[in-house]
């Protein structure tokens, strides 16, 4: 068993008290899972502070504590360490804690506001082509080689991220693909993990509610690279007005990617399909299953990875044309009755607007009927940005519940409402029941139209009230246009 001593060798320790000898048995941030032998670590959070449950965590056979601040009670027998931060301490001491599994992976992480997932998958699924075995850490779920593990947040905490990452060195991974949201950065659930490279995606509007600011929001993006070392990558989309930005105080080697600009890679489109685009990546023409601007964008930055992890260019172009689109990311569906059906996770203003830009390009001379919410207890903003640009692109919009979480649905809807233009006020329907707001698209569809279900993406539930009742888009818009 390790002891404390060496647990907490990476920490900034401003004090301690009692025996720093002691073996510890187990990790761990939450007092309801403390067992005997436990190393707890108190965190303040966003309901409560950790550092209250102290008590309860000795109580429970915590025999040493991680803090920021000494509690009143002090026990013999307990060793105290006094941090300046305890959430980059847990990430620290969780690292130390499983032998530094990041450390044996090549781990790329990837930030930004949309794309993560999809790129992601996309390097998972082509580094699988390509005869490797690898692991996924993402929103839709994490992979341990070919084994599933149900993914509770976007990037897990930091225990479980190392848990995660430990299981796959002893699988015999040799890459590791995962999502960095930029809550994980703020409460350091990457802290003590070594990243062979980063990517940064965009960056636009979303979780203001957590970060307050667009300028705390982008310096939580930011301190990713800021912390990459100085033998990794960091590879930077700079058609993003903050492209660069992000790479600003970075030590790790820098490249870029473009579209309209001169990067380090480069994509061209050169023709767009209903169902296929033909891209030139780096002077080479690649037929790809693939529709959007956007996912030439991804496709890029999953093409320049390769690269630079050394992957034969040759390999990399044919495994790209042979990828197909993530669950739940523009999933298209034709009826027999000639209506498309397009399911897509965009829950952002500009993921709506770059969505519905493309959709536009495939329609033809059909409408366009989309049905979308925005989620509860999430960033408040941009329900009417989002309700404004499905108005601006669509001939009919349906708004409709995402997932309301401790919400009124209804009000969650009227904030959405705020946004529509007064002259298509009248038009705009407010369907609460995501079920019949679906039906109701139905209704209203001919041959050649297309509905748009935005928000859910792949996700099979609906969270009401902390509940989540099972619920899937594109399993309902099926049912019933058959
Ligand atoms: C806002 C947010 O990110 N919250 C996360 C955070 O919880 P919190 O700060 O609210 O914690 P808290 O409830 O105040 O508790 C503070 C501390 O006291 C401890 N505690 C609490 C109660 C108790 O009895 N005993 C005890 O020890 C808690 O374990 C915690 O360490 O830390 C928890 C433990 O790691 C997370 O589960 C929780 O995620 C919540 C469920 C969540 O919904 N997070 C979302 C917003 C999120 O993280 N999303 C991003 C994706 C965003 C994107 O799309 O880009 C993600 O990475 O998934
Ligand atoms: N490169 C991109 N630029 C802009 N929009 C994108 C891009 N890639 C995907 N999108 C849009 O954003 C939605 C979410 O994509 P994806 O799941 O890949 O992003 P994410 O960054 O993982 O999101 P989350 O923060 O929820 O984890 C997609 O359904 C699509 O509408
Ligand atoms: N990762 C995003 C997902 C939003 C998906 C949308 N369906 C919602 O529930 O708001 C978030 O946590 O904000
Ligand atoms: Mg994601």
């Amino acid at each position: 068993m390790k002891t404390l001593a060496g647990l907490i060798k990476n920490c900034d320790v401003k004090k301690y008290q009692g025996d720093l000898d002691v073996k510890v048995s187990s990790v761990c941030f939450d007092s309801r899972n403390v067992q005997e032998g436990t190393l707890y670590v108190a965190q303040r959070g966003t309901q409560v502070d950790g550092h209250q449950f102290i008590s309860k965590a000795i109580r429970s056979g915590a025999t040493c504590v991680v803090c920021e601040t000494m509690p009143q009670t002090i026990y013999d027998n307990v060793t105290y360490v006094l941090v300046e931060n305890t959430a980059r301490a847990l990430g620290q001491i969780a690292s130390l804690f499983y032998d530094e599994p990041s450390k044996e992976l090549k781990l790329v992480g990837v930030t930004g506001t949309n794309g993560k997932t999809s790129i992601v998958t996309l390097l998972y699924k082509m580094f699988n082509k390509l005869g490797y075995k690898v692991g996924l850490l993402s929103t839709i779920a994490n992979y341990v080689g070919e084994k599933e593990h149900k993914a509770t947040h976007t990037t897990p905490d930091a225990v479980q991220l190392n848990v995660l990452l430990r299981d796959m060195v002893n699988e015999g991974c040799e890459y590791c693909f995962m999502e960095v949201s930029s809550h994980a950065l703020v409460q350091h659930r990457v802290a003590g993990v070594h990243f062979i490279g980063g990517i940064f995606t965009n960056l636009t509007h979303d979780h203001l509610d957590y970060h307050e600011t667009f300028k705390s929001y982008l310096t939580a993006k930011k301190s990713f690279f800021d912390k990459l070392p100085k033998d990794s990558f960091a590879l930077t989309n700079i058609d993003d007005r903050n492209g660069e930005v992000m790479l600003q105080n970075t030590k790790a080697k820098q490249y870029a990617y473009a579209a309209k600009s001169l990067g380090d890679f480069n994509v061209k489109i050169l023709e767009r399909h209903f169902d296929t685009t033909l891209m030139e990546f780096n002077g080479t023409e690649v037929w790809t299953q693939f529709i959007g601007d956007f996912n030439a964008y991804n496709l890029l930055a999953v093409y320049a990875t390769a690269c630079l992890l050394d992957i034969p260019e040759q390999s990399t172009l044919v495994a790209l044309s042979t990828l197909e689109p993530v669950a739940g990311r523009l999933d298209t569906y034709v009826s027999g009755s000639g209506i498309t059906a397009v399911v897509d996770y965009a829950h952002t203003p500009d993921a709506l607007e770059n969505v519905l830009k493309t959709l536009k390009g495939i329609v033809d001379d059909g409408q366009i009927i989309t049905v979308v919410g925005a989620g509860g207890n999430r960033d408040k903003t941009k329900r009417p940005k989002m309700a404004r640009i499905a108005c601006e692109y669509s001939n009919r919009v349906i708004l409709t519940s995402d997932n309301p979480r401790n919400e009124q649905p209804e009000s969650i809807i009227e904030d959405m409402f705020n946004g529509v233009p007064e002259e298509q006020k009248l038009a705009t329907l407010c369907v609460t029941n995501r079920r019949e707001a679906i039906k109701m698209a139905a209704l209203l569809a001919v041959k050649g139209d297309l509905i748009l279900i935005a928000g859910k993406g792949h996700e099979t539930y609906q969270e009401v009230e902390d509940k989540r009742n099972y619920f899937n888009d594109k399993e309902e818009i099926k049912q019933i246009l058959n």
